[in-house]
């Protein structure tokens, strides 16, 4: 039976909502979508993630997905987003998920999103620190955050690409410009850097990464990292040889990763999952749950600085609160200067670059 003129009309209404123009399917059969009742607004927030078809982009694109949260996922890259649209917009979960591909559907793929996730952008190979990211990753942050200061203001931003030591001024200072910074919306990811070192410390103390909290503050590049060992929870101690070992590790993860992968690019999976788990705490904050503390690379106080990562307490607004590192031992307060030392340089560097 030819589907009548009303079935029509549905299927290009439905087609147009789930796929914009120029990803549309082609409708062989005249059958699939005609059978359709399209579910309108379930509850739930708007996440966009621009870089969506890159490494990291594909497995966070999989995970945001699965997240009960999400009830819209704009999938935005340069390249392929239609393919990484259609495979995962086939998942019997919750949120409907939209491709963009290029700059001309970058402000579609950013209206009205809640929360915008970017890991867009060149990953490191050996032998690169990620200040060598810089000169290409610096360009792309700042196209992205004028798309963002102009179609959704108000969203938080979970910025992922490298440097983020300075990526995250580039990113103020362009919201600065358009007159729309919230420093309490823009966060740097650094909670690989906790995941990592949960799960090295669990090793050393044969525990269950799971049960273990390692706060580790400062940046997202070698020093900066500074994880506070003698803050750990549960309540432990190391010797200093395990504090040595441990902080190389922690500081040096990426470069393992890149290391390992061997010109293939840095993590991206385990990336993707720390991504993911940042991402929920953001949007649990969103929704009003009390409680929900990460760290995170923010506009901050708690030191001289204008930008570090701490604890911080996430709510409705973002960033609401910036915790103080609390006591340091004095291997810390060692490590703690020479990642300020670096970090003013890198800081500085994003500032700069956004202000010629
Ligand atoms: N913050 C962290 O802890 C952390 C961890 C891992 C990687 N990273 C960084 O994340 C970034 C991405 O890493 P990856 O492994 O996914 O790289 P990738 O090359 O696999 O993917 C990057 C994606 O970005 C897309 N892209 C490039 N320019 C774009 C633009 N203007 N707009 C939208 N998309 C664009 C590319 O097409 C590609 O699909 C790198 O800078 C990397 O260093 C950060
Ligand atoms: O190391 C990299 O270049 C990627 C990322 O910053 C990481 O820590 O894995």
């Amino acid at each position: 039976m030819q589907p009548s003129a009303e079935a029509n009309h549905r299927i290009a209404r439905l087609s147009a909502h789930l796929y914009p123009p120029n990803l549309q399917m082609e409708e062989s059969s005249g059958l699939s979508r005609a059978n359709c009742r399209a579910k309108g607004g379930a509850p739930g927030f708007k996440v966009a993630i621009l870089g969506a078809a890159g490494g990291i982009g594909q497995p966070l694109a999989m995970l945001m997905k699965m997240n009960p949260l999400v009830s819209a996922l704009h999938l935005y890259d340069v390249v392929n987003a239609p393919g990484v649209t259609a495979d995962i917009s086939h998942m019997d979960t919750g949120a409907v998920v939209r491709g963009f591909l290029g700059q001309p559907q970058l402000e579609n793929a950013l209206t009205g999103m809640d929360l915008v996730i970017i890991p867009a952008g060149v990953p490191r190979k050996p032998g690169m620190t990620r200040d060598d990211l810089f000169n290409i990753n610096a360009g792309i942050v700042r196209t992205l955050c004028e798309g963002i200061a102009k179609c959704c203001p108000n969203a938080i931003v979970n910025l992922i690409s490298n440097p983020v030591n300075s990526t995250v001024p580039i990113a103020a200072e362009v919201f600065k410009k358009a007159g729309t910074y919230d420093p309490k919306r823009l966060l740097g990811v650094t909670m690989l850097d906790v995941v990592r070192a949960n799960t090295f410390v669990a090793e050393v103390l044969g525990l269950d990464p799971r049960e273990v909290d390692v706060p580790v503050v400062g940046g997202h590049s070698g020093v900066t990292i500074l994880p506070l060992l003698s803050q750990v929870k549960p309540p432990c101690s190391f010797t200093p040889q395990e504090t040595e070992y441990l902080t190389n590790r922690i500081q040096n993860g990426g470069t393992e990763v890149v290391e390992a992968k061997a010109g293939a690019g840095s993590a991206t999976l385990s990336m993707a999952y720390a991504a993911v788990k940042f991402a929920d705490a953001c949007l649990r904050g969103l929704r009003g749950d009390a409680g929900i503390v990460e760290c995170a690379f923010v506009a901050s106080q708690v030191t001289e600085l204008p930008f570090f990562a701490s604890k911080v307490r996430l709510g409705r607004t973002g960033a609401e609160e910036v915790y103080q590192l609390g006591p340091l031992n004095e291997y810390e307060r060692i490590g703690l200067e020479k990642a300020k030392k670096e970090l003013a340089v890198s800081i500085q560097k994003g500032i700069s670059f956004t202000r010629k």
